[in-house]
């Protein structure tokens, strides 16, 4: 049993739900930190099972097929913090999270590797008209032919999204000799001998493999439609592992069909099933030029072992110290672990706030008034809100925790320890 601040949670009653079968280094990394209520799930759930579930969760892990809506975030009425054990954040309302005081975390690194590697071996596969060559040998054809397959050596990559995945695709691609260029909204700095292509149709004009690697965003959606693909070069290989609502799906299947686009390899869909035991819907099935694979471009053992750590360290970290270091959608505060020796008599505070003027005076006269002596003090904001730690007495914390209750603006306040 861990004993805990009158007005703060026992690490034991703390709840820890875990979807969609996270790496058993996430449950250890919990352990470790003391948490022990955790409940880890193979699936994801369907909203209204969310919304039951969610009710007295004060931590969650999902990855990317668990939706977090608006909806489903306004039954979270003890969530703390929310963690994405994966890259990509679309699936949560960030906007809501941030609306409610709950930071949101991730795993911006761990899985890139992973998905850059599976890329560049496809790559490699389409250009030599492996798929359609192994699926004729299933079916007992035997098509032994050198048209339409060439060597990945000087060829074209075009990466569109030249971030972590794309760039590590770029240095692995020019290992083998490929030429890559890259759109990017952003000026980037280029790696290797890759070069920056001044608008995505130069880039679509000039690539012989094209690769997506760009967040779902407003304006990335269906970023590659018909007009795309038609400015593409005759016979260009089409890959996308990035999310599946940045292609015109529709789109892709009719330049599939008319030879406009000589093959493809797609990891993710605009709709995903959303277990292992539901049957997978797409009008890219049948084509044999086309490799289909069920959303694993980050599903390594190393990167979700990796992934498991880094995320369950972040939210223990938060709940911990406070510390909301990488939040995405949060004022991001890193802080000296409480357990320093000399701090081991104060209690911290976390006060969310809108941010508007004047939060902070008030605050601090609030304190002031009762004689409540601020230890240290540490203040983020970001456009819409504010977060605010502060380390005190440990006698005086009920007082302090009555006070920022009252302040205007606030949107959550808790004792951590
Ligand atoms: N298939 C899978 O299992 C996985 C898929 N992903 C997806 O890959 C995406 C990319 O991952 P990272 O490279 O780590 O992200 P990142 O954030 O490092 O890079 C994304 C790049 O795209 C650029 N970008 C954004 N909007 C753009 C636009 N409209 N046009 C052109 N460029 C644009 C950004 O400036 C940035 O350079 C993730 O957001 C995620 O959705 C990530 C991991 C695994
Ligand atoms: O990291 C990402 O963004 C991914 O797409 C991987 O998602 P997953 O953890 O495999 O559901």
């Amino acid at each position: 049993m861990t004993i805990a601040n009158k007005n703060s949670l026992a690490k034991d009653k703390i709840k820890i739900l875990l979807l969609e079968g996270l790496h058993p280094s996430s449950i250890e990394e919990l352990k470790l930190k003391g948490y022990s209520n955790i409940e880890s799930l193979k699936t994801s759930l369907s909203e209204s099972e969310l919304i039951e579930k969610i009710a007295d969760v004060h931590f969650i892990g999902i990855r990317s097929r668990t939706q977090l809506t608006d909806k489903v975030l306004s039954h979270a009425n003890k969530l703390v913090a929310i963690g994405c054990f994966c890259i990509g954040t679309n699936q949560v309302d960030l906007k809501a999270a941030q609306n409610l005081g709950i930071p949101v975390f991730n795993a911006p690194f761990s899985n890139t590797r992973s998905v850059a590697e599976l890329v560049l071996g496809e790559a490699l596969l389409l250009l030599r008209g492996i798929p359609e060559k192994s699926a004729k040998a299933h079916r007992g054809e035997w098509f032994k032919s050198a048209v339409g397959s060439v060597e990945a050596r000087g060829k074209v990559l075009g990466i569109i999204g030249y971030g972590h995945i794309g760039m590590q695709l770029g240095i692995l691609a020019e290992t083998l000799g490929m030429r890559v260029h890259f759109y990017d909204i952003e000026t980037k700095l280029p790696l290797g001998n890759a070069r920056q292509s001044p608008t995505l149709e130069s880039l679509l004009a000039e690539a012989d493999v094209v690769s997506l690697h760009v967040p779902e965003t407003a304006q990335t959606h269906n970023m590659i439609a018909q007009a795309q693909f038609s400015a593409m070069k005759d016979g260009a290989i089409f890959i996308n592992a990035s999310r599946g609502t940045v292609v015109d799906i529709n789109a892709l299947a009719q330049a599939l069909e008319c030879k406009k686009i000589a093959g493809a390899a797609i990891d993710v869909f605009p709709v995903e099933p959303k277990s292992n035991d539901d049957e997978f819907f797409s009008p890219l099935r049948g084509f044999d030029n086309v490799i289909l694979t069920p959303h694993i471009g980050g599903s390594t053992k190393e990167a979700q072992a990796n992934i498991g750590l880094e995320v369950a360290t972040k939210l223990t970290k938060y709940s911990d110290n406070g510390s909301s270091l990488s939040a995405v959608n949060f004022p991001e505060v890193s802080l000296p672990d409480h357990t320093i020796p000399g701090l081991t008599s104060t209690s911290r505070l976390l006060h969310i706030h809108h941010n508007q003027p004047g939060v902070l005076t008030k605050i601090n006269n609030a304190f002031a008034e009762h004689n409540i002596n601020i230890a240290a003090q540490y203040l983020q904001t970001d456009d819409k809100i504010g977060y605010v730690v502060i380390d005190i007495d440990s006698q005086d914390s009920e007082q302090a925790l009555k006070e920022l209750k009252q302040i205007e603006g606030t949107i959550r306040a808790r004792i951590l320890h």
